[in-house]
Order: structure tokens, then sequence, then C-alpha cells
């Protein structure tokens, strides 16, 4: 049961978990037993319908059969070799040839550190220290990238992580999405190494650029200079092959991509221009190791997984069943709402008219959101427990398990605004 394993879990991890989003589903967390396509079933025998794929990377729904074969034919061979292994290659190629600004690429363990490093190798490349980043964007959990942040950072309320050294918060400047007034600014006054943005916000609900600040960015950062890192840990290889820089025909000089690249085992990845990707070690003297780079594991899941998005419709599936879902909850919601949807990234903001920043995003109505996601869950459907996370859909999501997520949906907003109507 559920309720056991959180009893001990408590006593085994701070708050109960190992990564905080996890214990924001009340009233404790449910455990899961199994994934399959788009369920997960609980420790305590429920099938429940997950458009939280586990945050991200399972685009093509859990355990999908080519990436579990993949996976497997690659257990019966090893899972670590402290070697270059023929898998790293063939991943490395697939991804160079989608990503449009990737020329090299590093693999790393996630997508902290994918970030992480590519904020050291811009600072590294062009010997500028400072760095723009904006409200509400979330690029893992590392001391350059926790100010401000989104996801579980603003979520629980913090601003700043404790634990940061003052002159490391000294170093990054930070600016409202969409406000490229601001960005102008700091690029004039300082001078700065790189400009960090998730082209596609998804860490603060779902936020999309406007087009003018997206490219306007591009342009301004290449006059001063500074490089532009694309923070594609989401949005890379979901709102298709080439990503949000191939969605809004915007190049950045670095991405860092994570997730859907690692088929759902650990992974993040670097790429970028040649000479700027040829600082890190050992060709450069910007240094980055890891054991576990470019895990013969995570390798093969990712190859699988993207040889899966390039053979078959999952694009069209899981944007059609996000499409689908979004167009009728947003209809449904009689209260002032806005609703989000990119590909197969969307979210719902409750009790507001207007978000294109994470302040405006803040505005909303979290209490209501949540329990949306209460009541939903009860139902069987799982949306992500904090308003600021992205709600994902998968090739997997049919049209069956759409129309049950539509009934839910309904069911659960009459209740909600009785509710409100009563009190
Ligand atoms: C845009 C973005 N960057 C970086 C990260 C950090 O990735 P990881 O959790 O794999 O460290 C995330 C995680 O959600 C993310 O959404
Ligand atoms: N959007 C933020 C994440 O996906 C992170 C998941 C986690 O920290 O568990």
């Amino acid at each position: 049961m559920s309720i056991n394993l959180w009893k001990e879990a408590q006593q085994l991890f701070a708050g109960g978990v190992n990564s905080p989003v996890r214990a924001l589903v009340k009233p404790y967390p449910f455990y899961t037993s199994k994934g399959e396509g788009p369920f997960l079933i609980t420790e305590d025998g429920k099938k429940i319908v997950d458009y939280v794929l586990g945050y991200g990377p399972l685009i093509l729904g859990h355990s999908p059969e080519k990436v579990r074969n993949k996976i497997m034919e690659q257990v019966q061979k090893g899972w670590l070799y402290g070697t270059p292994s023929r898998i790293e290659v063939e991943l490395a190629k697939k991804i160079i040839f989608h990503i449009p600004s990737a020329q090299k690429i590093r693999f790393v363990n996630s997508g902290t550190e994918a970030t992480m490093n590519a904020i050291r190798l811009v600072r590294g490349f062009t010997g500028r220290e400072k760095i723009i980043k904006f409200n509400g964007n979330y690029h893992g959990a590392h001391d350059y990238g926790l100010i401000e942040a989104g996801s579980a950072v603003s979520e629980y309320g913090i601003t700043i992580s404790k634990g940061i050294p003052k002159d490391i918060v000294k170093t990054v400047l930070l600016c409202e999405y969409n406000d490229l007034t601001c960005v102008e600014k700091y690029l004039k006054e300082e001078n700065v190494a790189g400009v960090i943005m998730e082209p596609v916000m998804g860490n603060y609900g779902v936020i999309p650029p406007k087009t003018d600040f997206i490219k306007g960015i591009r342009e301004l950062t290449s006059a001063f200079g500074t490089l532009l890192i694309f923070d594609e840990v989401i949005t890379g290889f979901r709102l298709g092959l080439s990503g949000a820089q191939g969605m809004f025909g915007v190049v950045p000089d670095v991405t860092t991509l994570g997730k859907i690249i690692g088929g759902g085992l650990p992974i993040g990845a670097i790429a970028g221009r040649r000479e700027i990707m040829d600082s890190i070690t050992p060709a450069g003297e910007v240094f980055n190791a890891g054991t576990f780079n470019a895990n013969p594991l995570s390798m093969a899941a990712g190859l699988a997984t993207i040889e899966e998005l390039e053979h078959t419709n999952a694009y069209e599936i899981s944007n059609e069943a996000a499409k689908v879902i979004s167009q009728e909850v947003d209809q449904m919601m009689k209260i002032d709402h806005v609703t989000h949807r990119v590909g197969s990234m969307m979210q719902f903001f409750l009790g507001v008219k207007e978000v294109k920043n994470a302040t405006e995003a803040k505005k909303a109505n979290k209490s209501l959101y949540l329990n949306l996601h209460e009541q939903l869950l009860k139902e069987g459907v799982f949306i992500p427990p904090s308003q600021l996370e992205t709600i994902f859909t998968s090739a997997s999501h049919s049209q069956n398990v759409i129309n049950f997520t539509i009934d839910k949906f309904r069911k659960v907003l009459r209740e909600i605004k009785n509710d409100k109507g009563s009190s």
C-alpha cells in the first residue's frame, strides 16, 4: 500500500521524497508499481491516466516496446564500459542531424548537469562572467540557476536557494520573460557571457515566447558578442525533431538537452557550434567529465525513442491529444482562465485573463488548480500536482483515453464550480 511506503519514506528521505515536486501529491504521494502506455498502476491497485509522464521524457508513453527491447538488448551486452561505445556515436549523429544549432555534443547525466556545464562553457568561451536568466525559468538544481527559478523552487516559495554564495548570485542578471527591453539594457550595461532561456516556458505552467522576443534576443545577443543558450531539456524532441529552435526558426549558439533524448533513462547533453564546443575538455580547458557520461543504457533508450519519433506519427498523435483536451477543457471552464498549448505541452491558469510571464502566472489561483489536480486524481487522471509544471501528452494517449479524460474534467469542473458557488 502507498500509505505504508509513505510512512517509511518519511523516516528515510527529507520530506519523504527524492525530488520535491513528488511530495505535493496529497494527502500523500501514490507509489507506482508499473507504467504501461498512458497508464500508471499504483501500489494500491489503481490504474491512472498519466499526463505527467515522468515530467516530460516519456513522449511515447510508458514502456514502449521498441525502446524496451533496445534497452534489454543493451543489458545483455553490459551497461557501463568506461570506454566509448558505438551507440554514443549513433545517438550523437542523430541529434546533430536534427537539432539546427548542434555541430558537436557532450553527453552528461541530467538536464541540471547540461545547463551547469553550458553556463560554464559560455563563460569560458567568452571570458565574461555575467549571465542573463529569466524569472520563472528553471534550469535544474545547481547554483547558477536557482535564482527566481520556476518549478518546485517557486512552488516551495524559494526565491534564491539557501547555500548559494552571494558572489554567484551577483553574476546572474534577471529579466522578465517576453521583455526584450530588459535584455537589451543589461547587454548594453554589462559584459554578458550568455543568455539562458527556455524557448517555451515549461516550468511556470506553459508560456510561449512572443515572436519578436525570441527573434529579438537572437539579434541582440549576436550584436553584443553574447552567446545564446536555449535550454531545450523539455522542448528538445518534444516540439518536433528539431525542437523549439526548429519550430521558431531561431538558432542559438548552445543548446541543452535532456529528458526525451534519454528515452526515460537519465541523460543530459550540451550541443552547439563546433568552435564553442571545442572549449570543453579534453579539446579545451572548460572542464567536464562524468563516470556515467554517454552510458550505453541511456544511449540505447534515447536512440530507440528518436527512431520511433522519426518513423511513426507520434507527434501527430500526442499533439492532437493535447489539442483536443485543451480545447474541450477551455470551453468547459466558466471562470476567467488562460489555456496555453504548444504541441504536446499545455497548462491552464485559473482566475486570470493574461499570462505572458512568471509574474502574471503567479497571480493564477493556485488552490483552485490544486483542487482540480486532487479531484482528477480521485477520478483516475494524473495532472501535475503543481500549477507551475507542464501537462504532457504522449503517442500512447488514444482516443478512448482522451474521451475518458475529458469526461473526468467535465465532472470535476462541475463539482469545483458548485463548491465555489456554495462557499
Ligand atoms: C528546462 C529545464 N532545464 C533543466 C532541467 C533539469 O533537468 P533534470 O531534472 O534532468 O536535472 C529541467 C527539469 O525539468 C527543465 O525543465
Ligand atoms: N519541471 C521540473 C521537472 O521536471 C523536474 C522534475 C523533478 O524535479 O522531479
